[in-house]
């Protein structure tokens, strides 16, 4: 299979760059980036030595059709909602790590991104790629949406109690934490050392981007669920997702039960770790791995349920969780390229 890599030059897509290397079914035909056509990669990286395709060429949809199979859009919001529909005429499939297509209705997607959507008739061939849950409509599709890092940790972690009606309706509160790589390589004040260094900052509260998405899927499990509460904070490290999710039980229950619902849930899956009770992960025992860990508490004094979900945003929140759904696509083994142990310490 070739591939193609737009916004290479970014975290996403460097990410892509490192497990596709080793792909056994998979060839990077090309590289592209918008401002660097010419310059070769290992300028843009230099730990990238050896890379495959690595002069960064421009971005001509006609010519990347002739040589790819299949195109990672790895590029800010706004890029993919003009690019994509192009590459579907071509008849190239597309995975996109950005928001455009994640959200199936236009005018959601304008009220929370603050730009204009796709086209509508795109947006309903988007298949949202949350691989564990949507594998089906993952390995028939021509455009993935590739879930948000922050939607992936939590999903994940909520799947369980949604889908199977366990907790109150209008009860959910999420409390997540990033590591600055989240907010990609592009420089802003935000991000800037001496902002993010010994600080924790709150950013975006009820304005999330990701809330309509992780509504959408919420939804879509359960046409009870009432709007979350969903805040993110920034937090000193490079890279790690902390999602601790708040639920209310609807009736008693308990951790034992909790952990074994848990583990019958995401039995086939070979990216989620589902810990003892007692046991929460922390965001280096997934650094630089797909996994997603997961632990669950009740607290018997007030029936509510604590679900800690951990992830690396730039390998299962992006350029791991596109290349399991690129998997998922070809019909192979959904952890090829993928088995790597997390990076620790
Ligand atoms: N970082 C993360 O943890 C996650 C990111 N995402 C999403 O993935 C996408 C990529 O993120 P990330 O890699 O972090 O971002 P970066 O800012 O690191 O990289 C984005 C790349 O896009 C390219 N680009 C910028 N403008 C354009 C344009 N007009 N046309 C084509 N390419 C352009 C740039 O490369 P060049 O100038 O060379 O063209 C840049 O290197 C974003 O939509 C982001 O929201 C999703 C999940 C997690
Ligand atoms: C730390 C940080 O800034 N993280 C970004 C997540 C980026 C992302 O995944 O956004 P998309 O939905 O556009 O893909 C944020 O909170 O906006």
């Amino acid at each position: 299979m070739k591939i193609a890599i737009i916004g290479a030059t970014g975290y996403g897509g460097v990410e892509l760059l490192r497990f596709l290397q080793y792909h056994p079914f998979v060839h990077v035909q090309s590289v592209h980036s918008s401002s660097q056509e010419g310059t070769a990669l290992s300028a843009v990286y230099p730990h990238l030595q050896q890379a495959e395709s690595s002069m960064l060429e421009k971005i001509d949809v006609e010519q990347i059709s002739k040589t790819s199979d299949i195109v990672f859009l790895a590029t800010p919001p706004g890029v993919s909602s003009e690019l994509t529909p192009r590459f579907y005429e071509c008849g190239v499939k597309v995975i996109d790590l950005s928001g455009d297509f994640r959200i199936k209705e236009g005018h959601v997607y304008e009220q929370w991104y603050k730009r204009t959507a796709p086209p509508q008739t795109y947006l309903e061939k988007a298949v949202y790629g949350l691989s564990e849950w949507n594998r089906a409509e993952v390995n028939d599709a021509k455009i993935i949406a590739n879930p948000g890092c922050y939607p992936t940790a939590t999903l994940l972690g909520l799947a369980p109690l949604v889908q199977n009606g366990l907790i109150k309706e209008d009860s959910i509160v999420i409390d997540a934490k990033s590591g600055v790589s989240g907010a990609g390589r592009h420089v802003s004040l935000n991000t800037h050392f001496s902002e993010t260094n010994e600080n924790v900052k709150i950013y975006k509260v009820n304005e999330h981007q990701h809330i309509p998405e992780i509504e959408q899927m919420l939804l879509k499990w359960n046409e009870q669920i009432k709007p979350i509460t969903f805040s993110t904070h920034l937090i000193p490290m490079t890279r790690g997702i902390m999602a601790t999710i708040y639920a209310q039980a609807k009736k008693e229950l308990s951790a034992e039960m909790l952990v074994d619902l848990y583990k019958t849930s995401y039995e086939s899956a070979k990216f989620v770790r589902i810990r003892e009770r007692g046991n929460y992960p922390s965001t280096k025992e997934v650094y630089g791995s797909n996994y997603c860990d997961i632990g669950i508490a009740y607290d018997e004094r007030t029936g509510r349920i604590t679900v800690v979900s951990v992830i690396d945003n730039l390998v299962k929140g992006a350029a791991g969780q596109a290349i399991q759904n690129l998997n998922i696509m070809m019909g192979i083994e959904e952890d090829t390229g993928l088995q790597f142990m997390p990076v620790y310490p």
